[in-house]
């Protein structure tokens, strides 16, 4: 798909006066003795770094001062200089970050009015939604899967709690998203969900009680002991919003992202949900400017219905998408609707 992930990151650029922006002629040297490591945890101007993303091999770092602001986040793959042993007490240095392939952000709230990166690099999206108990809400899914497709991750829905309810209703309305889907119970042991994350990075979300904890004991049997020791994250109320990688005893990693409520999606474009669905990429270059594609009444001129008409593309195909679109829409038009919709 030729969508290129790197613009995704240019809201992040915010261009600063004064001290942050020198000149780029000063060259530093090039840090030829530089190690590479994966973030995978951060807290209050240390992030924890796993050199070549080996989770045995753990270094805490800071931020070079070259680097300015530039904001580093877990699943970031960075360049180390320094001391990037691990000994206790040893603080290496990141002097470089390398482009995103894929960005998760979450939304702006009252105390920070930034949408930010909160994951970088994740391959995948997991969606976890119980099918009972909470009942699950398929606005979240929506939401969800727009940040997904938005950021470059791959979505996944994981239906957990199938001992309390059949899940065909619920995937019945995902179908023609051509969507993986793992279901779960507490009584089975996740293999299939294990075999989907194991070599990858894979960022998780989920409503609190739908049995994401559940979820990452068993696929990470000493995940409490290890969030404890590498980065002390999520402990106390002023670390609200944090995220974690936890290491998967057969490769890969899941990023766990306590305390995230909800995804920015007021940034994304329709075209850029539209790059996901790629039987309607050329209609849409097809449409009016401006075109949200929603079809009528609100886009009565849109071009995607043409695809649908032409037998090139599934009309739920063209639903689901549409679908997606008014979640999407939701989180700018409809600042009235209840807290349970906003929050996702
Ligand atoms: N019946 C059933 N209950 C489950 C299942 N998985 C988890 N639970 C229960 O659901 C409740 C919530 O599970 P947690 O794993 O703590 O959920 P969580 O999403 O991590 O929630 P927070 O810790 O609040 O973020 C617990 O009482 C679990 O025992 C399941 O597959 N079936
Ligand atoms: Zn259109």
């Amino acid at each position: 798909m030729a969508r290129d992930w790197r613009k995704l990151d240019e809201s992040d650029v915010r261009v600063r006066p004064g001290k942050g922006t020198r000149p780029r002629s000063k060259r530093r040297p090039a840090h030829s003795d530089a190690v590479t490591a994966m973030v995978v945890g951060k807290d209050r101007g240390r992030w924890t770094c796993a050199v070549e993303a080996d989770p045995d091999r753990i270094v805490v770092a800071m931020r070079a001062r070259e680097l300015g602001r530039t904001p580093v986040v877990v699943g970031d793959i960075v360049d180390l200089v320094g001391d990037t042993t691990g000994a206790v007490d040893t603080l290496a240095r990141i002097v470089r970050v390398a482009d995103r392939t894929s960005v998760l952000r979450r939304t702006a709230d009252d105390t920070d009015p930034f949408e930010r990166v909160v994951v970088a690099n994740a391959a995948q999206l997991l969606i976890v939604c119980a099918l009972a108990d909470p009942p699950p809400r398929s606005g979240f899914i929506d939401r969800c899967l727009v940040a997904a497709y938005a950021g470059g991750l791959e979505p996944v829905l994981c239906l957990t709690k199938a001992d309390l309810a059949d899940p065909a209703p619920l995937l019945a309305g995902y179908a023609d998203l051509d969507l993986p889907v793992v279901v779960t119970r507490h009584d089975a042991d996740p293999a299939e969900l294990r075999e989907r994350l194991t070599d990858r990075v894979s960022a998780l979300v989920g409503h609190s009680g739908v049995g994401k904890s559940t979820l990452v004991n068993r696929l990470v049997p000493d995940a409490f002991r290890r969030t404890g020791e590498v980065s002390a994250v999520g402990k106390g109320k002023h670390t609200s919003v944090t995220a974690v990688a936890l290491p998967l005893p057969d490769g890969g990693w899941v990023v766990d992202t306590p305390g995230i409520r909800s995804f920015g999606l007021a940034h994304i474009e329709p075209d850029d949900i539209v790059a996901a669905f790629g039987e309607f990429v050329a209609a849409a270059e097809e449409c009016p400017p401006g075109c949200g594609h929603r079809g009528a009444p609100d886009d009565p001129d849109c071009y995607l219905d043409t695809v649908v008409e032409s037998g090139d593309a599934r009309p739920g195909r063209l639903a689901s998408l549409r679908r997606l679109l008014a979640s999407r829409a939701g989180a700018d038009d409809a600042p009235d609707r209840n807290s349970d919709d906003q929050t996702i």
